[in-house]
């Protein structure tokens, strides 16, 4: 239809006819190789290289061209490795970089204020390289990519589909070949992945309907049809140059982009070949490049006519006649059906993308983005539908929430007001026993070590309302919440200690008294019974002491319910059946085992954290191996990326061809 209309037009090429020679590369680099030999053996000789369309196909055929001095164009080739001059020095196309159309996929997450992602893509040097700079420009933009598979085989696709299910990442770009990309949905599918939680971009440079195969994917345990793809793939956003972005602006040729289109479709029937099927994508951009390169050759002439040669007589090799080819391809400029038609220093095209989403089996543009402005429009008219009760836009993960585990406040108030009661009691048993210290009764029960047991009880209590506090990191900061700790073991633990060393001195006192084995009235002064006490608080003390130093408390976030075991109250018998002295009325057992039971509860506290503690150590294991599985894979396609780049010019430099 291009070939066509130059060759019909009087004032492009006068004098001249386009003639075209081509053959199907079929995507594979053998066959184009093979393809551009035949080509390039045969008379007349060529004068340009058109294609190809895989980007695969057209570095090793822009490789070989410009060993032989010709220019090359290509149509849809997308890899952002042909943009590099250093290595494809005369190479052309009016399809954009994919790198230039990355702003499209932010522009999409920001939007739905998704801020992680999961990439997949086929194992070829331009989606490699295109994802690596993908990598980089969504980090800079704050949006963490959780996993980056490449696929090749089917036992590829298997795993990586797991991983990406496994990373909980609901927003997933795909970019392959149709074939395999039905692969990737198939599974995806099986996987519970195409559901409305998750939400899958794709390339959009896919033929139209190209899921629709009428064959059944067979992976290795799963199994689809057509129509299991049609519906697994309602939904899916998509994003390619726009092949008609101004369906009103006039074009080069007169025609409005929808007059194209009419007479595009007419090429089809009148052709009547599969040739033509599905190529709406394709063929506008593939229209211009023969519009560029007509206006090229058409400028070139009198350039080649000043160095006395025509441009039918140039020959393979001819640096001079490539230099002024090359000069006029970079100053094409005009409106083709694409959209404005010029080439950057990189022999890049700038140009409208389109973000679309399949809607009842139909893709609906949803917006627009201009590479050249970098300005997206969006068509809200558009309505976005997610297939979801009460419509919720999917998050790209499961929601974490951080919950702080903290007493809760009926309780808090619960155990604060029974604290405060037993300080005011304990206080009122004190004064009580300091105004009646000489009453016989309390004279001989030593009100001193009374005291102390009283003074020790109420460091517990105050234990118990510091353990209600609540120190999470919002509240205390993070010294604080560990003095805040500290201060709460150290007072249970000493105002225990301290309690129960003066009952079980003056347990043996009373001991000693009905036991006497000699005649004589034995006086156990309270000076003895300090002694007990102090050696039992300084073995505290130090044990204290020992474990601050040791195993200094550290703040963490953990997962879980914090358990109080603190309230069960319950009597330890034990100590009390083999002493006589459990009958005296003195001894206040109630306060004994409370204390008693507070400890143990303390213990059980302690085995919780304790398991805690392995399963987070376990999920932050977890978390780091996949870091570094993902960090070594990125490292892997850099690397074949280059290495890819390295065998290229390598086989450059030693003229292999
Ligand atoms: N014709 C497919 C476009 C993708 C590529 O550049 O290979």
């Amino acid at each position: 239809m291009a070939v066509d209309y130059v060759n019909n037009r009087s004032n492009l090429l006068p004098g001249y006819q386009l003639d075209l020679y081509w053959g199907d590369t079929k995507c594979d680099p053998g066959h184009g190789l093979k393809l551009l030999f035949e080509a390039l053996t045969k008379l007349p000789h060529k004068t340009l290289i058109f294609g190809a369309s895989c980007s695969q196909v057209t570095e090793y055929m822009a490789k070989v061209s410009q060993q032989y001095n010709l220019l090359q164009i290509s149509y849809i080739s997308e890899s952002p490795v042909l943009s590099n001059r250093e290595i494809f020095h005369n190479f052309f196309r009016t399809y954009p970089s994919s790198s230039s159309l990355d702003p499209v996929i932010i522009q999409l997450l920001n939007r739905f204020g998704w801020k992680k992602i999961a990439l997949i893509y086929q194992l070829q040097s331009g989606f490699s390289v295109r994802m690596s700079k993908l990598v980089e420009r969504l980090r800079s933009h704050g949006i963490s990519v959780s996993t980056r598979m490449s696929v090749r085989f089917k036992e590829d696709l298997v795993t990586a589909i797991n991983l990406i299910k496994e990373s909980q990442t609901r927003i997933i770009f795909a970019e392959l070949f149709s074939d395999k990309t039905r692969e990737v949905i198939c599974q995806a599918y099986h996987l519970n992945m195409t559901t409305s939680k998750y939400v899958w971009i794709l390339s959009g440079w896919h033929n139209p309907n190209w899921w629709i195969k009428n064959t059944t994917i067979n992976l290795s345990e799963s199994y689809c049809s057509d129509s299991v793809l049609s519906e697994a793939l309602d939904g899916h956003f998509s994003f390619n140059a726009a092949s008609s972005p101004s369906i009103t602006d006039k074009t080069v040729s007169g025609q409005s982009s929808a007059d194209w289109l009419k007479e595009f479709h007419q090429y089809q029937q009148k052709y009547n070949t599969s040739l033509f099927q599905g190529a709406e994508e394709f063929a506008p951009f593939s229209y211009d490049a023969i519009i560029a390169v007509a206006l090229m050759l058409n400028r070139s002439i009198n350039d080649l006519a000043k160095k006395n040669k025509l441009l039918e007589n140039v020959t393979y090799h001819d640096k001079e006649a490539l230099e002024i080819m090359k000069f006029h391809m970079e100053r094409v400029k005009f409106n083709g059906i694409t959209g404005p038609v010029a080439f950057s220093k990189s022999g890049d095209r700038n140009a409208i993308a389109v973000i679309k989403r399949l809607i009842d089996g139909k893709d609906v543009s949803i917006g627009y983005y201009s590479s050249e402005q970098r300005e997206m429009k969006w068509n809200y008219s558009i309505p976005i539908n997610w297939a979801n009760p009460g419509n919720k836009t999917p998050l790209d993960g499961p929601k974490i929430e951080l919950v702080p585990e903290t007493v809760p406040l009926f309780l808090q108030i619960f155990l604060c007001s029974l604290s405060a009661f037993g300080i005011l009691l304990t206080l009122s048993f004190i004064t009580l026993n300091i105004y009646y210290k000489n009453e016989k009764v309390i004279k001989i029960s030593s009100p001193n070590v009374n005291n102390v047991i009283g003074f020790s009880g109420i460091a517990c209590f105050v234990s118990v309302i510091l353990f209600s506090i609540d120190s999470h990191e919002h509240r205390f900061s993070e010294k604080l919440a560990i003095v805040h700790c500290w201060s709460q073991l150290w007072l249970f633990c000493l105002g225990f200690t301290t309690a129960y060393a003066a009952l079980i001195a003056k347990t043996w006192r009373i001991y000693k008294i009905f036991n006497k084995t000699k005649v004589k009235y034995q006086v156990i002064k309270d000076k003895q019974l300090y002694l007990i006490i102090f050696c039992m608080v300084a073995f505290e003390i130090f044990t204290l002491f020992l474990w601050t130093v040791i195993d200094p408390i550290k703040i963490k976030e953990a997962n879980g319910t914090i358990q109080l075991y603190t309230l069960w109250i319950g009597y330890d018998d034990q100590l009390f059946t083999t002493m006589p002295s459990t009958k005296s009325n003195y001894i206040d057992r109630k306060k004994v085992a409370l204390a008693v039971s507070s400890a143990r509860g303390f213990e059980k506290d302690t085995d919780l954290s304790d398991n805690e503690d392995k399963l987070m150590h376990l999920q932050y294991r977890k978390t780091t191996i996949l870091k570094e599985i993902q960090k070594l894979q990125t490292e892997l396609e850099t690397k074949k990326g280059q290495l890819e780049y390295l065998k290229s010019a390598k086989r450059e430099e030693s003229n292999a061809w």
